[in-house]
């Protein structure tokens, strides 16, 4: 039974998901990082909202770990590339969350249009500040929306319920997206040249790092309002405080810092400043909605191999898993025989898909197949890992698909082109059993086994005599004996499924009859 910890504080759906699933469960939280590198190796989930934060060190640790799950949107707590090096699947749950953060950023728009949180504590501290509040309307003032995705979109619609005018800033947005929203797609400076009101939707990348700094906050027209509840870093805090203090800024609501927990700011204080405490995604329906979905994608990955919402490899559905297994485990097959049998550096793999299974979702087959290749010289390898190690390396893959009749047998050939040669396999599922039916150009029929020894051998008489004699000698079972040859006399191929080990003397024996060219074992 999978085992997964839960490290961070989340709804005890996920455990109650977990269970019902079948995945054995431990809710550990408050974990330092030593004592969670002690520990993760036991597991093959973790699940975390932003409180944990596995990088490349808790991974190094985590051994049995397959997936971890983000109860959230937001993987900057994840070391993503570490994950994905050690063919770990990280998901999120970009969707359960949403509505509530989006609500959260309205709510902070409110509050600083009417600075509630401030004349709420001095009206209870009994001092009735009437005079001293006096708000803005949100009707008719423009908002300027930065990121313009899931959340960003939550908030357009409900600004222009509020009759606000919405104009959007996002690279990504296409002007259909931007007719069918309601909003004006803009540049970035034109935004905030133009904006009453700011509210930042973006993930912390690169590119949108202090997106909001002291050059931009200088564009802006004087009683700006601005709000953040994506990521900490998207604004400059000191240049922001700058501005409120100089009045240019009349309110700023942040629910995320550069560095958090925020537990001591310069901002705190200062006037127009509101802050929450990362409270974006809290409340108990989306806290519901998040923990329910990752235990769902967690136990759907570790049970049935069923991918959603990953953030580093291709997506399987619940229902298409059973139909890909077969043809993913083929595809691993074929790469792994490929890659023990090439002995030099594969440049470039052609993947050709061929028959009905054209149908299907190739991508898993492609990553395992390239799994299956890069095995060889990199045993952790899997069809996470995959893509990324193989172009890392130069590998160069292509993937290409000949349809033709619906029910023409389906296959999938594999072409590795090393700096001297082109070698290829072709495999096909029959009756239920993954089949070699060509290899390096000679036609065969041959099935998979753990323990295989291939012969490249002259087509002469004789050659199966010695062989046999050879395998009886060293004690060594012959299980399938698979022949193929382009003609008569000519090369052939030989493919045996042996049950044990064949020792080094053993292939050497081998080799050294006549007619053999080659001799290689395989080990699936
Ligand atoms: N405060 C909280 O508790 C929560 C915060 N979040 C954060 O909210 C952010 C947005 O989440 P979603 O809308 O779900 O993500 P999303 O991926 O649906 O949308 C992000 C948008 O940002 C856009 N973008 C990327 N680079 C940009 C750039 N340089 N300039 C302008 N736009 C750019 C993308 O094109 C995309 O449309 C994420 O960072 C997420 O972590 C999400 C949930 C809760
Ligand atoms: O889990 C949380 O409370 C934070 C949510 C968040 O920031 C996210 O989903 O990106």
């Amino acid at each position: 039974m999978p085992k997964v910890l839960i490290a961070d504080k989340m709804s005890n759906r996920a455990v109650e998901v977990f269970k019902a699933r079948g995945v054995d469960v431990d809710v550990i939280t408050g974990l330092s990082k030593d004592e969670l590198m002690n520990i993760i190796g036991d597991y093959d989930g973790l699940a975390v909202r932003s409180s944990t934060r596995p990088d490349a060190e808790i991974i190094g640790q985590a051994t049995n770990l397959k997936v971890i799950g983000r109860a959230g949107i937001g993987v900057d707590n994840i070391d993503i590339k570490a994950a994905t090096d050690r063919g770990v699947v990280v998901m999120n749950t970009p969707f359960g969350n949403a509505i509530t953060t989006a609500e959260h950023a309205i709510a902070m728009l409110f509050s600083a249009a009417r600075q509630i949180p401030s004349a709420s504590t001095r009206t209870q501290a009994g001092e009735w500040p009437k005079s001293d509040y006096k708000g803005t309307e949100l009707f008719n003032k423009t908002l300027g929306i930065i990121g313009c995705g899931n959340i960003g979109a939550l908030v357009a619609e409900r600004a222009l319920g509020l009759k606000m005018k919405v104009i959007a800033f996002d690279p990504y947005l296409t002007p259909e997206r931007a007719v069918e929203l309601g909003v004006q797609k803009v540049e970035l400076d034109e935004l905030f040249q133009r904006a009453d009101a700011i509210t930042l939707h973006t993930p912390l990348v690169e590119s949108t790092k202090n997106i909001v700094n002291r050059e931009r906050l200088g564009m802006t027209r004087k009683g700006l309002i601005l709000v953040n509840c994506a990521r900490g870093g998207l604004v400059d805090e000191e240049a922001l405080k700058d501005a409120l203090e100089a009045g240019h800024v009349r309110a700023a609501a942040l629910d995320v810092f550069a560095v958090e927990p925020a537990k001591d700011h310069a901002l705190f204080g200062t006037p127009g400043f509101i802050a929450t405490p990362h409270l974006g995604a809290s409340t108990n329906e989306a806290q519901e909605n998040v923990a329910v979905q990752v235990a769902e994608q967690m136990a759907d990955y570790l049970l049935t191999g069923a991918i959603s919402n990953a953030i580093n490899t291709p997506s399987i559905s619940a229902e298409e898993a059973p139909r890909l297994k077969p043809w993913v485990d083929l595809a691993d097959k074929l790469g792994t025989m490929m890659g023990q049998l090439l002995h030099e550096p594969a440049k470039s793999i052609e993947i050709v898909y061929k028959g009905g299974i054209t149908s299907l979702n190739t991508n898993p087959m492609s990553a395992a197949a390239l799994a299956g290749l890069l095995k060889a010289a990199m045993p952790e390898v899997n069809m996470v890992s995959a893509p990324v190690l193989a172009k890392e390396r130069g590998i160069e893959l292509t993937e290409s698909y000949i349809d033709e009749a619906e029910r023409a047998e389906s296959l999938i050939r594999l072409t590795v082109e090393t700096k001297a040669r082109k070698f290829a396999i072709v495999g096909t599922i029959y009756r239920g059993e993954p089949r070699i039916v060509r290899l390096f150009g000679v036609p065969m029929d041959a099935a998979f086994a753990p323990n295989m020894i291939y012969v490249r051998n002259d087509d002469k008489p004789g050659f199966i005599g010695d062989l046999g004699g050879i395998l009886g000698n060293a004690k060594v079972n012959i299980a399938t004996f698979s022949l193929g040859r382009m003609e008569q006399g000519g090369e052939a191929v030989c493919l045996i499924s042996v049950d044990g080990d064949v020792t080094d003397a053993t292939a050497d024996a081998i080799k050294a009859i006549d007619q053999v060219k080659i001799v290689d074992r395989v080990r699936l």
